[in-house]
């Protein structure tokens, strides 16, 4: 058992603005526990309150200023958690703080750089690194994906690809067994074999997050999320299992309600959230006074998910986040307030062992078995008949090759059978008996047997060692030769379609086919694998499946899409990880294709070495020195060109494995972000379609319109709907259903626009009559004109 408070960290996000240092000052000279001070403003400090303090001074592990790292971040908080949970401990880590300051950034990680992997990607790629390593445990990992909103938990690993708001996905349910034990039904569990997996669970999480999110819930503020890793390990061959959680949690915003200044749905989730970090906080008041029995675990969702995390079996980590701002200086001195509480809660983590029902079950019906055999020999529950001839012969055979063993560890193994087991003593007492009366004789001639033997043994054995050693190198020589040989022949047979596959498989990925350690080296998840492409395919099937709109736009839509998308501030991100991406594949490509020459040098090198070696090895038969005196120095010098090589190859194939990790990375970097371009070109669009249904009366009598007319006069009627003031430009470029509509329009010399903006092939689509689609159409004309509006061209 392991005791230990909760450890608390503190991370200051970067300021935007200069002015705001001086704010705080970090004492680092306390090794042990440096300090944080917050400074308050002299204008703030006087209507702070109650209370006349010009500052504030808080104690933490370790407090980590704006400039650190992502990767110090994880080497001082995430992996020492990581480790614990290894050896099968529970482990938590939490992200307490306001909104903003930096939550999500510290949990999950920033989308526009590699490097700005946050805690969940980072652990994963180190649990699995150590998994890989140790091979002395099978162990088995599961990821769980919790997100906790307004008092209700949803599943965000819901594989099916129509969520598109939270009440799609699955709801969780908190259960208690008598024990006390919290058990989560609906949430479900996903096996992950490799970090390729997890990082795919943890996408598909973050977008039904994304997906899910309310314009109301906007920025995921308002919900906390629990991203769950299983582990469970086991020696092989035994039946104890361990089992270890790790919980990194992104709890929701923790401003006062008051601050946030809201109303409507935005309070009741306010208040929602203040109600569960205020029973967070009464938990953790609770478990820091001593002498209380009674923690309110019960009272929120959260807390009774995370009992064990906090004062149970865990070791758990809090980092505080701080955005040290002038304007946040209260909400940061209650987070720090916050963290100097959860200091004081003790926790115990236990190894959680368990036994293998399995395994049990087989030793038990063993041990049932033997039980059943001694009680039947017990109670003489025998049978009685005697046993035939054919049985008693068969026993007796069995006694001799017992007799004849040399091993003293054999046993005569005639079952639960009384009839049996006296018919062997019968045997044995004779055999005795009889040996008794011919003993003498029979030890006589033995004694005479051994002398004439011992004179003979010694100049036999040299012969015979002598022909061994000769028949061995025959046999090497020959056994290298058939080798040869048949490789040969295979490769007469196999040479043009293996070099096709191989040139082919160069062609189509960086990474290198074949490893000439054979599997030992390879790690499980390594580039080589044959999930490379699964992988891809399920993120873009998920990505489809999440984004599958833009497959089904209007042209008219696409187009507006197009140009939301340029003037999107992440089409810079998505521009630059394209770039980073397009880098890092071509230098995996090259990798790749070193790694394939290194591979086939180190064959060529043992294939020499072999070689050699036969040849040193016939030299020595034939001047009859079966090993060569001197160390053959070629043969030397080409084992260490080929331990040169190996080390070569893998340094090559460890970059590129890292060169994979990154480049999976950053494809779900960019899938993420062009998911986010997608919902929020949704977002707009739709709120240009309901501001021009409502403000448009050509739009509010085109929703009451009957399927649309075809016949001239109709068109005539239509047209004279849409070249209405607001909409001359878009009769100009909305696709027109015939001539007539079409020519009035453009041969309009009055129409401004015309001159200005420059003419885009008139869509295909006509105008259908289905109100739903003539609306899109018409939001699109009004989109396009905002658009336009923006850059300028109008
Ligand atoms: N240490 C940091 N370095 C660089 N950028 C950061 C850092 N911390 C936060 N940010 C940036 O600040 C913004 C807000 O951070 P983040 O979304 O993580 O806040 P949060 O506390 O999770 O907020 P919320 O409660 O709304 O979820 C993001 O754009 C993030 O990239």
């Amino acid at each position: 058992m392991v005791k230990q408070t909760i450890q608390i960290f503190a991370r200051v996000k970067p300021t935007v603005r200069k002015q705001q240092q001086g704010i705080y000052s970090i004492d680092e000279d306390e090794k042990l526990t440096p300090s944080l001070e917050i400074i308050l403003p002299r204008d703030l400090a006087d209507g702070f309150v109650n209370n006349k303090r010009e500052s504030y001074r808080f104690k933490f592990q370790r407090i980590f200023d704006q400039n650190e790292k992502q990767e110090t971040i994880f080497e001082n908080i995430a992996k020492p958690v990581a480790e614990s949970v290894l050896a099968g401990y529970n482990g938590t880590i939490f992200a307490y703080g306001q909104t903003g300051s930096g939550k999500t950034f510290t949990i999950t990680g920033g989308a526009e750089r590699y490097s700005d992997r946050g805690i969940i990607p980072r652990t994963l790629s180190y649990i699995f690194e150590q998994l890989q390593k140790d091979s002395s445990k099978i162990y088995t990992t599961h990821i769980s994906y919790l997100e906790i909103y307004n008092e209700c938990g949803y599943d965000l690993l819901d594989p099916r690809h129509e969520a598109s708001s939270l009440e799609d996905l699955p709801k969780v349910t908190v259960l208690e067994d008598p024990d006390q034990n919290i058990h989560l039904k609906n949430l479900s569990l996903h096996q992950a074999t490799t970090e390729e997996e997890a990082l795919n669970l943890l996408f598909l999480g973050d977008t039904n997050r994304m997906i899910a999110e309310t314009p109301m819930n906007q920025a995921s503020t308002r919900s906390h999320c629990i991203f769950t890793i299983h582990l469970s390990s086991k020696e092989p061959g035994s039946a104890t299992v361990r089992q270890a959680k790790l919980h990194l949690v992104d709890l929701a915003g923790s401003e006062r309600v008051a601050k946030t200044g809201v109303g409507g749905q935005l309070l009741t989730e306010a208040k929602y959230i203040n109600l569960s970090l205020h029973y967070l906080e009464q938990v953790i008041i609770a478990l820091s006074e001593k002498h209380r029995s009674h923690i309110p675990y019960r009272n929120s969702m959260m807390t009774s998910v995370l009992r064990d995390s906090l004062g149970g079996n865990c070791m758990t980590t809090m980092i505080a986040t701080l955005s040290l701002e002038k304007r946040n200086i209260d909400e940061s001195i209650s987070t720090c307030r916050f963290a100097q509480r959860v200091a004081l809660i003790k926790n115990e983590a236990v190894l959680n062992e368990e036994i293998d029902p399995r395994l049990i079950i087989i030793r038990l019906q063993k041990e049932i078995q033997e039980l059943k055999d001694e009680l039947a020999i017990v109670t003489g529950e025998q049978r009685t008949e005697a046993l035939t001839e054919a049985e008693l012969l068969q026993l007796e055979k069995r006694i001799t090759s017992f007799l004849e063993d040399q091993d003293p560890e054999s046993k005569l193994e005639v079952g639960a059978d009384m009839r049996k087991i006296h018919h062997c003593f019968h045997y044995l007492k004779k055999l005795l008996n009889d040996k008794k009366i011919h003993g003498t004789s029979i030890a006589s001639s033995e004694i005479k047997d051994q002398n004439s033997q011992e004179p003979l043994k010694e100049e036999e054995y040299k012969k015979l060692r002598d022909i061994l050693q000769q028949r061995d190198n025959e046999i090497n020589i020959l056994v290298t030769m058939l080798k040869k040989e048949k490789k040969k022949a295979q490769d007469a047979l196999h040479f043009s379609s293996v070099d096709r596959s191989e040139l082919r498989h160069s062609q189509s990925s960086p990474f290198p086919p074949g490893n000439p350690e054979g599997p030992r080296m390879l790690p499980p998840s390594a580039p080589t694998q044959a999930p490379d492409s699964s992988t891809s395919q399920y993120r873009s099937s998920l990505l489809h499946g999440k984004t599958g709109m833009k497959e089904e736009m209007s042209f008219g839509r696409q187009e507006a899409f197009e140009i939301f998308k340029r003037d999107h501030a992440d089409s810079v991100t998505i521009e630059d990880s394209k770039q980073i991406l397009k880098q890092r594949f071509s230098e995996a490509k090259a990798l790749g294709e070193s790694i394939n020459e290194a591979r086939i040098k180190i064959g060529r090198l043992k294939e020499e070495i072999t070689q050699r070696h036969v040849q040193q090895v016939a030299l020595g038969i034939s001047g009859n020195t079966p090993t060569p005196s001197a160390p053959d120095l070629l043969e030397e010098k080409l084992r260490s060109r080929l331990q040169e090589e190996k080390r070569r190859y893998k340094a090559m194939f460890t970059r590129l494995k890292a060169l994979k990790v990154e480049i999976e990375h950053l494809q779900l970097l960019m899938d993420k972000a062009k998911v986010k371009l997608q919902k929020e070109f949704e977002a707009w669009w739709a709120e240009e379609a309901t501001s021009l249904q409502v403000n448009s009366p050509a739009v509010n009598s085109l929703n009451h319109m009957k399927p649309f007319p075809q016949t001239p006069e109709s068109q005539h009627e239509r047209s004279q709907l849409l070249s209405s003031k607001s909409d001359v430009y878009a009769s100009k470029i909305l696709p027109s259903p015939g001539p007539l509509l079409h020519s009035q329009e453009q041969s309009s010399p009055s129409t401004p626009l015309e001159d200005r903006i420059p003419e885009r092939p008139v869509s295909s689509v006509p105008l259908t009559g289905d109100s739903r689609t003539d609306s899109d159409i018409l939001a699109f004309i009004k989109a396009r004109q905002s658009i336009l509006q923006r850059t300028g061209f109008q």
